[in-house]
């Protein structure tokens, strides 16, 4: 049985994850760290360095400034982790590259399935109609959601670059734009409302006709399945940054 601490345990996606490892032989969540601390069926603490149970790994769905303190607390602990928040800085990202020298740590924008078949398909779309189309991100989620664009949709625009090395310049939005668009522009935008749980669709336009790549999200189980599965990965690991493609490579 795998023993998990959720970090953004009152969060929503927080509850999706103990919900999920409650209805699963495989694992247990024996303490959550969140700075709500309201009880829950487990430890409530508001510092994982406070945490005194003994855990396999943290999974984290919480907001991005937690994140350096946790990691860091994590590698005092020599505790894997799965890191699923977005909206990290520059900054935040290099404490996670440190701290990943020390423990194993899977971080992803987007735990589904879903959406990492979707880079691949639009990954090999850009390569072939790279010359005559224009690429465009819409992505769409609930009016709770702190930060924009998604973590989702950078990720994709970032695979898109790899492919297209990196010839592509992300303009964020067209509100400020009174010019043409240039054909190296990636446009990003983002759509806030109701309980939309996540929708992103790639738009590659072309001369009369538009081909579009999108992934719906019905559910926040899907993010939850994922971390879980991460959870199983990670733990096996040795220290290091590593991501849904090394997931789906070990099968
Ligand atoms: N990678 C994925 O698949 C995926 C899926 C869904 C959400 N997310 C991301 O996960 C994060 C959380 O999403 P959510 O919908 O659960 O948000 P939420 O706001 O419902 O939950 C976040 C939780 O973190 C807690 N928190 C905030 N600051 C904290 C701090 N300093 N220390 C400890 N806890 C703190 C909050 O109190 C809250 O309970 C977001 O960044 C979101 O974009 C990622
Ligand atoms: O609900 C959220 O917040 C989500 N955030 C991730 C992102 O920013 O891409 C993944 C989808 C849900």
């Amino acid at each position: 049985m795998i023993k998990i601490i959720i970090h953004g345990c009152n969060g929503k996606m927080g509850k999706v994850i103990a919900k999920l490892a409650a209805e699963s032989p495989d694992f247990k969540v024996v303490a959550g760290v969140d700075k709500n601390t309201s009880p829950l069926d487990f430890p409530v603490y508001s510092d994982l360095k406070e945490v005194k149970e003994e855990a396999d790994v943290v999974i984290d769905f919480s907001y991005h400034e937690a994140v350096p303190d946790m990691v860091k607390a994590a590698a005092q602990k020599k505790l894997p982790v799965v890191i699923a928040t977005t909206g990290l800085s520059e900054e935040e990202l290099k404490v996670i590259e440190e701290a990943s020298k020390e423990i194993p740590i899977f971080k992803s924008a987007n735990m589904s399935l879903g959406v990492n078949i979707l880079i691949n398909l639009v990954k090999e779309a850009a390569k072939i109609l790279q010359q005559d189309f224009d690429i465009e991100i819409i992505e769409k989620h609930h009016n709770m959601k702190k930060d924009a664009p998604s973590g989702t949709a950078l990720m994709i625009a970032d695979a898109i670059n790899q492919v297209l090395n990196d010839k592509k310049e992300y303009v964020y939005g067209r509100h400020t734009k009174t010019e043409q668009r240039k054909p190296n522009e990636l446009g990003i935008h983002a759509v806030r409302g109701g309980t939309i749980v996540g929708e992103h669709q790639v738009i590659f336009a072309g001369h009369d006709e538009v081909i579009t790549i999108s992934h719906s999200a019905q559910s926040r189980e899907i993010f939850g399945y994922g971390a879980l599965k991460a959870a199983k990965f990670i733990i096996n690991q040795n220290p290091g940054l590593y991501n849904m493609e090394d997931l789906v490579k070990k099968g």
